[in-house]
This record gives structure tokens, C-alpha cells and sequence, in this order.
């Protein structure tokens, strides 16, 4: 085998180590930990302590997360988890203490005000669960739409013409055509977050953020809205971020990531698999996370039964790991 590391043959041969030989191992090691290179979302060791009246609270206590472009995925966790203080920081609103974010390229710890402006506007759409925060009630659901494109400014893709026919085609792709002219009071629950939906698009963003946006839906109508998320995941590529207390979401999204005590803890993928007689089905399976340092969190499901508490013994097998008990 034909030898390309000079440095290290350099180091064996104790020669002097050149400028080039920590160059190329800086590179080389510049690339080794490309953590996220590829992705939309990437939270590396994410923290956020609140300081109330001399009292910390660790909300995020090393959280890491990678969301790649095109996704439609959940964040699901018990209150208390940490998912507001993340989606808080993933749009912008609010800044980690420690650890690095960013989103479609934009550093979310150092972006300035005006930057900042232009992230919300445009790289990020959002859908609140409460209708209030995310529709004016005195414009119709076509100037709904509308509006995000006219505080753009810049005249936007087309002019007012070009404007308009994006917010009709947006309305039309959510199966709203029949709503261009009513007030969000006259329209349901459903077609209230639908037409939110269509607000958070009308930029044409890289990731819509969507926090519990079925909350005060019922089941069938909570069912419109995801089949309404996965429309515009599958038809306009829009990726799209899921956060909720309800670990039902699983059933509506492809990939689930549970977060617990202010980290990512588990996740759900699901796939279609097509069987040998060609029918399809869907199956889920559920992973735990191994984060950056190289932790990984047991279930307590698994933990529990086996008594496992502070230590485990560890076997490698040739494609598995084993995990014993400590019966000493
Ligand atoms: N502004 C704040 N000041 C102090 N502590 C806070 C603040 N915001 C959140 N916390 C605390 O941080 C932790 C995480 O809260 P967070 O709101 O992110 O959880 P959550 O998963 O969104 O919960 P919920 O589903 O109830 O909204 C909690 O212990 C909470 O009390």
C-alpha cells in the first residue's frame, strides 16, 4: 500500500515538523469533525441556563440535534423538557448561553439586529398554536398571505402582481381557494391553521417551526392540518419542524426525536417497506441518541426490568454491542 502521510512518516523519522505537516493535520482534522456539514438545523452542545432571583435553571444541558433539508420531523418531550427554550433559539427569539446553532448557514449566537430581522422574515417561518399569533383578524386570508411578502419589501419575486398569485397558489396547494375572502373568524380551526400555514410559506422559507399547532384542534381535523404539513413537505421540499407534548405526533411524521431534561434522548424513524409479495406497510423503529461526547442514554424501559443502575458491563461483538448488567 502506497504510503500519503507525510507528516506522520516525517514525525517517525524524527525529522523537524514542517508548517506544512501542521497544515495538513489541522485540515485533516478540520474535516474528521464536520459535525453537521451537510445539514439545514445543526445544535452542538446546546445550553441554556435561565438566572431567576439567584436560582439557575438548566433548560438545555447539552442538547445536539442535526435536521437535514427536506425533513418533516417532530420534536416531542414532556413539560418542562426544554422545547420552548429550543424553538425559542432556533427562531431567533432567544440566544444559548453556551454550545452553537445554526440554521440554513445562519450563526443564531452571532447574527446582529438587522440580520436577525431578515432571518425571521425570511429563512424561517413559524405556525403558533393559538390562531391570534399567527393571523390578523381584520384581513382577509388572502392579505394574510399576503403581508409577509409586503413587509419583505424589496418589491419581491413578480411585483404585487406576482404577490398576489403566490398567495392564491398558496391557498390552493392547502386547499383553501374557497377561503381567500373571509376573515379568520369566519374560517374553522382547521382552516385557521391551514391558512397559517400558507402565512409561514408565503417567503418561500428554508424551515417552517411549528410549535403544537394542533393543540386546540380535535383529532380529525388535527389530522387536516399534519396531512397539510406533509403536502407542502412533499409538493414545495419545505422542511419542516414539528414541536409538541404529544408523542402520537410519531404517527404523522417520518422522523421523531424525544428530548428529556434538556437533551435529545431518543428517536422514531419511520419507513415503508415493501414486502416480497409488494405490499406496503410502515414500520417504526425506535433508536437512542449517542451524543457528541459519545453518550448514550438507556431507556428506563430497559434499564428498569434488569435493575441496571450505575454502571454496565460492555461486550464488543463483531456488528453489536453488548450491554451486561453489573451482577458483581
Ligand atoms: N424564562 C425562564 N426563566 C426561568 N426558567 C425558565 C424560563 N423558561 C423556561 N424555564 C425553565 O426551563 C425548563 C424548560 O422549560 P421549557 O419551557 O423550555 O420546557 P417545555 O418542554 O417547552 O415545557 P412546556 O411543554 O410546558 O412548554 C423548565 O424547567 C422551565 O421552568
Amino acid at each position: 500500500m502506497a504510503h500519503t502521510t507525510e507528516p506522520t512518516d516525517t514525525a517517525a523519522r524524527g525529522g523537524t515538523v514542517s508548517l506544512a505537516d501542521l497544515e495538513a493535520r489541522a485540515v485533516a482534522r478540520g474535516s474528521a469533525s464536520g459535525y453537521g456539514d451537510d445539514a439545514l438545523i445543526v445544535c452542538d452542545r446546546l445550553v441554556r441556563v435561565y438566572s431567576t432571583d439567584g436560582i439557575e435553571v438548566q433548560a438545555l444541558q447539552g442538547l445536539d440535534l442535526l435536521v437535514e433539508r427536506g425533513e418533516l420531523m417532530a420534536l416531542v418531550g414532556a413539560s418542562g423538557s426544554g422545547k420552548s427554550t429550543l424553538l425559542n433559539i432556533l427562531t431567533g427569539l432567544d440566544v444559548p448561553t453556551a454550545g452553537s446553532a445554526s440554521v440554513a448557514g445562519c450563526d443564531l449566537l452571532t447574527m446582529d439586529a438587522a440580520t436577525r430581522l431578515r432571518y425571521r422574515r425570511e429563512i424561517v417561518g413559524f405556525v403558533w398554536q393559538q390562531t391570534a399569533r399567527n393571523l390578523l383578524p381584520f384581513l382577509t386570508a388572502h392579505q394574510n398571505v399576503m403581508l409577509p411578502m409586503q413587509l419583505r419589501g424589496g418589491g419581491g419575486p413578480g411585483g404585487r402582481r406576482g404577490r398576489k398569485a403566490r398567495a392564491d397558489e398558496l391557498l390552493g396547494i392547502l386547499d383553501l381557494a374557497h377561503c381567500r375572502d373571509l376573515r379568520p373568524a369566519q374560517l374553522s380551526g382547521g382552516e385557521q391553521q391551514r391558512t397559517a400555514i400558507a402565512v409561514a410559506l408565503a417567503n418561500s422559507p428554508d424551515v417552517v417551526f411549528a410549535d403544537e399547532p394542533t393543540g386546540e384542534l380535535d383529532s380529525n381535523t388535527a389530522e387536516q392540518v399534519f396531512a397539510a404539513f406533509r403536502r407542502i413537505n412533499d409538493e414545495l421540499g419545505t422542511t419542516v419542524v414539528i414541536v409538541t407534548h404529544d408523542a402520537a405526533v410519531a404517527e404523522e411524521v417520518r422522523r421523531t426525536v424525544a428530548i428529556r431534561d434538556g437533551r435529545t434522548a431518543s428517536e422514531v424513524l419511520r419507513r415503508t417497506e415493501v414486502d416480497e409479495h409488494g405490499q406496503e406497510s410502515v414500520v417504526a423503529q425506535e433508536y437512542a441518541t449517542i451524543d457528541r461526547a459519545g453518550r448514550l442514554q438507556l431507556p428506563r424501559d430497559f434499564t428498569e426490568p434488569l435493575g441496571i443502575k450505575e454502571r454496565v458491563l460492555l461486550e464488543l461483538e463483531e456488528d453489536h454491542i453488548q450491554i451486561h448488567p453489573d451482577r458483581a
